[in-house]
């Protein structure tokens, strides 16, 4: 089959665009799940951390469903709901926007840009949840915040959140970032394991300047990423509830893609997250894929220049860190 396809990225997070409101694919489940895991890999010709189907919706403006390298689907993807949001609002001249969403229908709408012409969108992350039944988290407590888990570490305390897609975020100091213990921790909760049975994005974080926080993440079903959205809008909350950073103020929230800006809203112990970022396209290529044979060849493939300015963002990002000593 023919397909085509935009490459862009959310802080360094990159993924696969598949416009299905434009173009009349009809993919089975298997077929989203098979393409994902074939046009994914880092040693084919495309490579990415996820495809995104940008379908129509009967309730919003578009819809996104979000596959990981691996082939699981996930429930939400703040770095790719950026660039749903963008591809959305720029098809139908909009600059705002109702996406749906597996579990909520979200805002997204246009920013003004987040560093110089660099394409800057924001998106509502949605619903928040600390009940562990919804990560799932078998451990017998009502919720997990900043209490440890034995079976995980002696010594690093634990929150866990749903927003909706599963968290488990430890504020930590540098040398725990630099030591291989979250790379430990998350290969053991996403392999068969008692505590987490649907896996769970893992993500150690710093806390910087004031209203400053870097965050670093081992996503489910794709392995450290650059950024992870979700985990950088779970991660704002949690130093909120820690009293590190206040809830209704801008976040800087810096990643080994950049930096991006989180503000965390709460409304009668309900919270939400606002995520803005940048939104940048890579390229856009066309290909042909032969699923059964598990293989696929590049037609065409044309570069778009936004990375380049992109890239001044990122520098000036990885000065920061470099400066506080990351
Ligand atoms: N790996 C995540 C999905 C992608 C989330 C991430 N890329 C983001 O930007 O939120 C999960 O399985 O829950």
């Amino acid at each position: 089959m023919q397909i085509e396809l935009i490459k862009g990225h959310g802080s360094g997070n990159d993924f696969l665009l598949i416009d299905e409101i434009t173009n009349s694919y009809s993919f089975s489940e298997s077929e989203r799940a098979g393409l994902a895991a074939l046009l994914c890999d880092r040693n084919s010709d495309l490579g990415a951390d996820g495809i995104l189907f940008i379908m129509k919706s009967d309730q919003a403006d578009g819809r996104m469903r979000v596959f990981n390298a691996d082939g699981s689907e996930a429930s939400m993807c703040g770095n790719g709901l950026r660039l749903v949001a963008r591809y959305v609002c720029e098809m139908k001249g909009l600059n705002e926007a109702i996406i749906e969403t597996m579990r909520a229908d979200l805002k997204v709408s246009k920013q003004e840009d987040i560093y110089p012409n660099v394409t800057t969108y924001q998106v509502e992350i949605s619903p928040v949840s600390f009940h562990l039944a919804d990560l799932p988290l078998n451990i017998n407590e009502p919720n997990l915040l900043n209490k440890k888990i034995p079976e995980l570490s002696q010594e690093l305390t634990f929150s866990a959140l749903a927003v909706p897609n599963p968290h488990l975020i430890s504020i930590v100091e540098t040398e725990q970032l630099k030591s291989g213990v979250q790379k430990e921790i998350s290969e053991k909760v996403n392999n068969p394991n008692e505590l987490f049975p649907d896996g769970v994005n893992v993500s150690f974080v710093k806390s910087l300047d004031a209203g400053s926080i870097y965050v670093n993440t081992f996503e489910r079903g794709v392995g450290f990423t650059n950024a992870c959205g979700t985990a950088m809008s779970a991660s704002s909350l949690v130093t909120c509830l820690q009293g590190l950073n206040s809830v209704e103020e801008i976040i800087n929230v810096y990643n080994n893609g950049g930096r991006v800006q989180c503000v965390v809203h709460e409304n009668d112990e309900n919270y939400s997250i606002d995520l803005i970022g940048n939104a940048t396209y890579m390229y856009q290529a066309q290909i042909n894929v032969d699923l059964e044979r598990e293989t696929f060849s590049v037609r065409s493939k044309e570069e778009f220049t936004e990375q380049i300015t992109y890239e001044k963002l990122q520098a000036d990002a990885q000065e920061y860190l470099q400066k506080a000593g990351l």
